[in-house]
């Protein structure tokens, strides 16, 4: 076939570009955290797909850290022992056999799931939990009484988490802590990526869930919200709009841009490439908090 020369020329410009790609390890671009978990993980075919969208993400310079949940396998495994899920304001009231199933599931199973699922497509992804090289220091959680192994993020090893971006890695970390008392903490995936995004001063807080973004009326997800300053979502937490697993979400999306990120999103990951779409589109496709900006002007 004959592509004309400036065509072939401008094919062979990208073929070397793409080529080129993988031995990319110098550190330029921004820092983009990424929470997958929930009802979001279920599909198998969009799970994929989101894995290369993180490929992608890290081939065109950007710097994925993806911090996963997994509550609904958690459930089923604790089901199988015959241990009963227990919930206070969307945190698992969690005793000592419950973090042992906890920990087992997120940082045994799902953890080298992904992590095998991104390096399969193409990226080199490092699994963590909490306890390795101290990367998420915990304290336990008193703000819904006692609940057991809760934990609250007090710390992250930041230097080893930039080591690991500057060498062209993706970390992917499960939400289990190491308390400075040495217990292990199971802290909610959602708070724990916020506080990564925080931390590390990302540019960009990705939460993957089953809902096109914030809606104006739950029951009608074409009154989603597309931007929203942060001052604006507080409003909205007080209102009766919000509820159940969306207000430890907005929380934590208001948190984060308090607390330095320049946008949190709240995007649907059930929808194909739903990543790229968000974070590569002007218009995106789920809700966009950000400091400044009032939906009403936009
Ligand atoms: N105003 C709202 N807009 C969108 N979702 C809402 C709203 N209020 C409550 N929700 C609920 O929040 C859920 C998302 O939170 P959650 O179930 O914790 O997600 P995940 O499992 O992905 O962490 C949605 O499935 C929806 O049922
Ligand atoms: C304290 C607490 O509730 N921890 C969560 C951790 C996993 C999680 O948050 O998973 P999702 O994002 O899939 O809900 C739990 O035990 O279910």
């Amino acid at each position: 076939m004959n592509f004309g020369r400036m065509y072939n020329d401008e094919i062979e410009k990208a073929n070397v570009l793409v080529e080129a790609l993988p031995y990319i390890k110098h550190f330029s671009g921004k820092i983009v955290v990424i929470k997958y978990g929930g009802k979001a993980m279920e599909n198998e075919q969009i799970k994929t797909l989101i894995m290369q969208d993180i490929v992608l993400m890290k081939y065109v310079g950007l710097h994925p850290v993806v911090v996963h949940g997994g509550g609904p396998e958690i459930n089923k495994m604790l089901k199988r022992v015959n241990i009963e899920s227990n919930f206070v304001n969307g945190l698992r009231v969690t005793d000592r056999e419950t973090m042992e199933i906890v920990e087992m599931v997120l940082v045994g199973k799902i953890n080298k799931e992904i992590t095998s699922l991104i390096n399969k497509h193409g990226g080199n992804a490092v699994g963590l939990s909490g306890k390795d090289a101290n990367l998420l220091i915990a304290e336990k959680d008193i703000s819904n009484g006692d609940i057991g192994y809760v934990g609250e993020i007090i710390d992250i090893n930041k230097d080893f988490l930039m080591m690991i971006l500057e060498n062209g890695y993706i970390p992917v970390i499960a939400p289990c802590a190491i308390g400075r008392d040495g217990n292990t903490y199971n802290v909610n995936a959602d708070t724990a990526a916020g506080k990564i995004a925080s931390i590390l001063k990302a540019e960009k807080f990705v939460l993957l869930t089953d809902v096109s973004g914030v809606l104006k009326d739950r029951n009608d997800e074409r009154s989603i919200i597309s931007k929203i300053n942060y001052q604006e979502s507080k409003e909205l937490l007080n209102s009766h709009f919000i509820t159940e697993g969306m207000i430890p979400k907005l929380k934590c999306c208001v948190k984060a841009i308090e607390e330095g990120v320049e946008s949190a999103h709240i995007i649907d990951g059930r929808i194909p490439h739903s990543l790229i779409l968000e974070i590569f589109t002007k218009e995106g496709i789920g809700t966009m908090i950000v400091k400044e900006n009032s939906y009403e002007e936009n």
